[in-house]
């Protein structure tokens, strides 16, 4: 489906005076005028209000009162992108707009407190308390004037429409706490009188509301409009919604100068979308002053009218699909996240086409995201993935030889209940070389690219810790039987990065594939990254900056952010675990790095409770800045989260017990986590403990406070000792005494729980139990010898709940050249680990 232009082809730049005085009397009139309006310029004057001057007059006093307070004192009120609200700073439009020439403070009904639409909670008023009631007084009675305004302006314009004169009422109800309608001072500093050539003081853009009653100043000019044909949108983008910085450029510019009393009113992104393109959204900007413009501050008071977050709405002829008030407001959000942070250009596509997309694949009903049009791999947001992801029918798991004279090999697995070989090894392809230890897997392409139509999810990235090759897995032209397509030899890498030990592989928005190193080649720790193009090519190092270890990372554009985390000394770490030199060879520090820029620019050290963090994942949904990592050996689950001030701040989320033991090599024995997850819906945590034998969800609805939801038991070193260990305490709460460790299809479980890989819906976790040969040769040396599993754990995603599934077991000791150890697990359409959204 092509989303045409909403914005009108036939332009008429008369921007024409409407009087609303007496309304109930020259409804129709008015809605004869406004529908013209509304359809031809999206811009027009309302006088006749019946808005008091004087309470004008107030208004704009009230704005510069907050605009002068100390940045400090208006810090406390920061804009807050899930509420939409608050204070934002010339530093901070400057990233919206280029430029420190605007500022802006915008309230609600509950002034900047209202309704947080991540937490979905209503939070209550909250107001600048240093200007006192009065002010709060003014403000909320000027809001209730200007939104009865808007109602009068909403039901002629539904008259015009030939619709029931309330159609457009019930949504904006203003003392709904989920009704979103906000107000704003536009406040631009005086200009130098010598500055020439000043870019805009507000860039081009249209409102994503539904109508905009806006009060300029007489003599404050500068307000200019483009309609229809007289703008040129970037063409790659698609033609709907606003798009704060598609920067459209403008054959020519209308002047709307303010006209004293009058409010300047513009129709949104939500009302066009809402008259399937028949009222047009208009971009508009406000010039720098030129000529004999004042060169004075200019301040702007615009009213922004928006539906309820769960109110939907669709034109009469479905030409667009439902759309969500907060879909409408998201978009804000989104595009002023992804343009803050955007590295390479991506963002616009993806901000701008975000709600479009998410609605369409609902209205067309298709399985997954490639709903509207041709796109590139994966789906357009992790919900799109998690509502209509398709059910994973295959996955891949690298095994790895414990003996190490043989290949490692990729295996592929049939996990599709009701097939004849379910549950079974149904391919191997072994690598070329030995001596690999394969280990994690990530694709070359993702959701990441999902706005490509030229990429695809086509090969399965191999890299090897052992040797610091990597290999590209066809995984396309027969996901059954894949084939080996590129391999990227440790010669190439190491002489053009002096970096080994490779780890984790994410695909990038560019089609560049970054591998994260833990080494260099002889051993020592060094953290760094690796660049590969689609053919395994070695581009170089991502960055300059080096870490003292490395190990896993996530990158998070719209917050411009990369976290990386920490194993130990690679020398050390391939010998197996000695606990003598945790201090001495391994790590507790999360790096944050500047995305953009490639630089570290905040490290911290997480001392005894953040000791070997290893794998690290942020909320899918990626304008969150929430995101965990889970420290091995201290057995904690860090929450890191980004400050006020713009620095990451972590906390201990979920802390464990070590078991008190009789019978081991340490008095204690450490759950140890070495895998944690996140459900496409970001609802739940999962993480596996390694030593202790359990695997534990959590409810990760508020990130910062993770609830209890279950735990299994799969194995774990007591159980494995057959009794030769004693467990003297320090057992979790809700588990006083160890359980049997059930048995699978007749075989005994051993080992501990180990990778976790979840099916998109959050319904299916897949487990494997080997760490890394060496650690496995250590702590569970029966399971070097046997082999490890693939078990498959039914989960309940309304109340939380994990149930091993009776009939799914895959015994890596049985396979026909004898025992190996599987690691990660993938499946061909993407899954919870490997994708990022931008
Ligand atoms: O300051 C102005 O005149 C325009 C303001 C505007 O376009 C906005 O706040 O969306
Ligand atoms: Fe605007």
């Amino acid at each position: 489906m092509v989303v045409e232009d909403v914005r009108t082809q036939h332009v008429l730049k008369n921007v024409p005076i409407i009087d609303i005085g007496d309304f109930d009397q020259h409804k129709e009139r008015i809605a004869q005028e406004l529908h013209s309006a509304a359809v031809n310029t999206g811009f027009f004057y309302v006088k006749g209000h019946g808005i008091s001057p004087q309470l004008i007059n107030e208004i704009f006093a009230a704005g510069h009162e907050f605009m002068k307070l100390d940045s400090k004192t208006k810090e406390q009120y920061v804009w807050v992108p899930d509420r939409y609200l608050g204070w934002r700073s010339q530093q901070n439009l400057e990233s919206v707009t280029g430029n420190k020439l605007w500022e802006w403070f915008s309230f609600g009904r509950y002034g900047v407190g209202g309704y947080d639409v991540r937490q979905q909670k209503f939070l209550g008023e909250r107001w600048p308390t240093e200007l006192g009631d009065t002010w709060k007084q003014l403000s909320l009675k000027y809001q209730a004037q200007v939104h009865e305004v808007a109602l009068k302006l909403l039901r002629a314009l539904a008259i015009s429409l030939g619709r029931d004169e309330h159609t457009f009422e019930e949504p904006f109800d203003i003392d709904h706490e989920e009704n979103p309608s906000f107000m704003a001072w536009n406040y631009y500093p005086p200009i130098d009188n010598d500055a020439k050539d000043l870019p805009p003081r507000l860039h081009a853009h249209a409102d994503m509301d539904i109508i905009t009653l806006l009060m300029q100043r007489p003599g404050d000019t500068g307000l200019e409009i483009a309609p229809g044909k007289d703008i040129d949108v970037n063409p790659d983008l698609d033609k709907i919604g606003n798009i704060w910085n598609a920067v459209p450029t403008a054959k020519h510019w209308t002047p709307v100068d303010p006209i004293e009393g009058a409010f300047t009113v513009n129709l949104g992104d939500g009302i066009a979308w809402w008259t399937d393109g028949l009222f047009k959204s208009t971009y508009h900007r406000v010039r720098a002053p030129t000529g004999n413009d004042s060169r004075g501050a200019r301040m702007s008071v615009p009213y922004f009218v928006n539906p309820n977050l769960n109110f939907k709405f669709q034109g009469p002829e479905k030409k667009y699909p439902p759309l969500t008030g907060f879909d409408l407001l998201a978009k804000t959000g989104n595009a002023y996240e992804a343009r803050k942070n955007d590295p390479e250009g991506k963002w616009q596509k993806a901000a701008y086409t975000d709600a479009l997309k998410r609605t369409m694949v609902q209205a067309n009903g298709h399985a997954n995201g490639h709903a509207c049009c041709q796109q590139g791999p994966g789906y357009a947001t992790p919900l799109d993935a998690f509502k209509n992801g398709k059910r994973e029918e295959i996955v891949y798991l690298p095994a790895v030889q414990p003996t190490g004279d043989k290949p490692d090999y990729l295996a592929t697995v049939d996990v599709l209940p009701g097939s004849s070989t379910y549950s079974q090894v149904i391919h191997r392809l072994p690598m070329p070389n030995v001596g690999d230890e394969l280990h994690h897997s990530g694709w070359n392409s993702c959701s990441s690219c999902h706005g490509d139509p030229s990429a695809a999810r086509s090969l399965l990235i191999l890299p090897a810790v052992g040797s610091g090759r990597v290999y590209a897995i066809d995984t396309a032209k027969d996901p059954k039987a894949p084939q080996l397509a590129h391999t990227a030899e440790p010669e190439d890498i190491q002489g053009q990065t002096g970096l080994a030990y490779l780890h984790s592989s994410h695909c990038l928005g560019s089609g560049d594939i970054m591998i994260s190193a833990m080494g260099d080649p002889s051993g020592k720790g060094k953290g760094n990254f690796i660049l590969l193009d689609q053919k395994l090519k070695v581009k170089g190092k991502w960055t300059e900056d080096t870490t003292q270890y490395g190990y896993d990372f996530w990158y998070q554009p719209r917050h411009n952010v990369m976290v990386s985390t920490q194993w130990g000394k690679p020398s050390e770490f391939t010998k197996g675990f000695d606990p003598s030199k945790v201090e001495s060879s391994y790590g507790s520090t999360l790096t944050f790095w500047d995305w953009k820029e490639r630089k570290i620019v905040q490290q911290v050290n997480l001392g005894a409770d953040g000791l070997i963090p290893l794998e690290t994942r942020f909320l899918h949904d990626p304008s969150q800045a929430h995101g965990f990592v889970g420290a091995a050996l201290s057995s904690n689950v860090i929450h890191f989260t980004k400050g006020s001030s713009g620095k990451w701040e972590t906390s201990v989320v979920v802390r464990q017990p070590w078991t008190k033991v009789e019978g081991w090599i340490l008095p204690e024995v450490p759950p140890l986590i070495t895998d944690i997850l996140l459900s496409l819906d970001d609802k739940y945590l999962y993480f596996s403990n390694w030593l202790r034998g359990d695997i534990v969800q959590y409810d990760i609805s508020d990130p910062a406070k993770p609830r209890f939801a279950s735990r299994l038991f799969v194995g774990g070193v007591v159980a494995a000792s057959q009794g030769k260990i004693k467990v003297t305490g320090g057992l979790p709460e809700d588990t006083p005494t160890l359980p049997e460790v059930p048995r699978v299809k007749g075989a005994q479980l051993h080992g501990g729980p180990q990778m976790l890989q979840l099916s998109l819906d959050g319904k299916r976790l897949y487990v494997t139990n080997s760490l890394f040969s060496a650690w496995d040769k250590q702590f569970y040396p029966d399971m070097a010898q046997k082999g490890s599993y693939l078990l498959q754990i039914d989960v309940d995603t309304d109340k939380g709940g994990l149930k091993l599934n009776p009939d799914f077991f895959v015994d890596f000791g049985a396979e026909p050249d004898g025992p190996v150890l599987a690691h990660e697990v993938r499946y061909p359409g993407g899954d919870c680990s490997s994708d990022i959204w931008l």
